[in-house]
C-alpha cells in the first residue's frame, strides 16, 4: 500500500537527521528545538491569519507549512506519526463537547 503522504514526509524529514544543514532546510531547523518551536507558531499565526481573511487557497499553503513543521517536531522529539493516529483514533466517536464536560466532571 502507498504510504500516507505524511507517513512519506516524516520518512524524508527523519533521514534527514544528521544532514548538512547548508544543504537541507530540516536539518538546520533540527539543530535548534527552539527554531522548531518559533517557526510552527509562526506558520500557525500564519495559518489563523488566512482563516479570519476567509482565503481558503492561501489557507491551503499555510496548512503544508504547519504539517511540514509539526513533522520536523516529531522528528526532534521522537514521535511516530502512529502515535498521533493512534491519538486521533482514540477519540473517534467522541463528540469534543462530550470529552470537555467529562474533564470539567459536568
Ligand atoms: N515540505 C517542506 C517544506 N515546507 C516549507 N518548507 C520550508 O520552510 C521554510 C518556511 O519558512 P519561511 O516561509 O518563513 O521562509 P524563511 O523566512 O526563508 O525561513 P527562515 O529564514 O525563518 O528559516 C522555507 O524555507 C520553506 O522552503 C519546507 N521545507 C521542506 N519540505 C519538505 O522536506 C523535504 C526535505 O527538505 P530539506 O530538508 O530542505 O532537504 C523536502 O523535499 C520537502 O518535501
Amino acid at each position: 500500500m502507498k504510504p500516507h503522504t505524511l507517513d512519506a514526509l516524516f520518512a524524508t524529514l527523519e533521514a534527514r537527521k544528521g544532514a548538512d544543514p547548508s544543504e537541507s532546510y530540516t536539518a538546520k531547523l533540527l539543530a535548534d528545538r527552539n527554531k522548531i518551536a518559533k517557526k510552527l507558531g509562526e506558520e500557525g499565526v500564519e495559518a489563523a491569519i488566512e482563516i479570519v481573511r476567509g482565503d481558503a487557497d492561501k489557507l491551503v499553503s499555510e496548512s503544508a507549512d504547519v504539517l511540514y513543521h509539526l513533522l520536523v517536531a516529531w522528528v526532534a522529539l521522537g514521535v511516530k506519526p502512529d502515535q498521533v493516529w493512534q491519538a486521533l483514533e482514540g477519540r473517534t466517536g467522541r463528540s469534543g463537547i462530550e470529552e470537555k464536560k467529562s474533564r470539567k466532571g459536568e
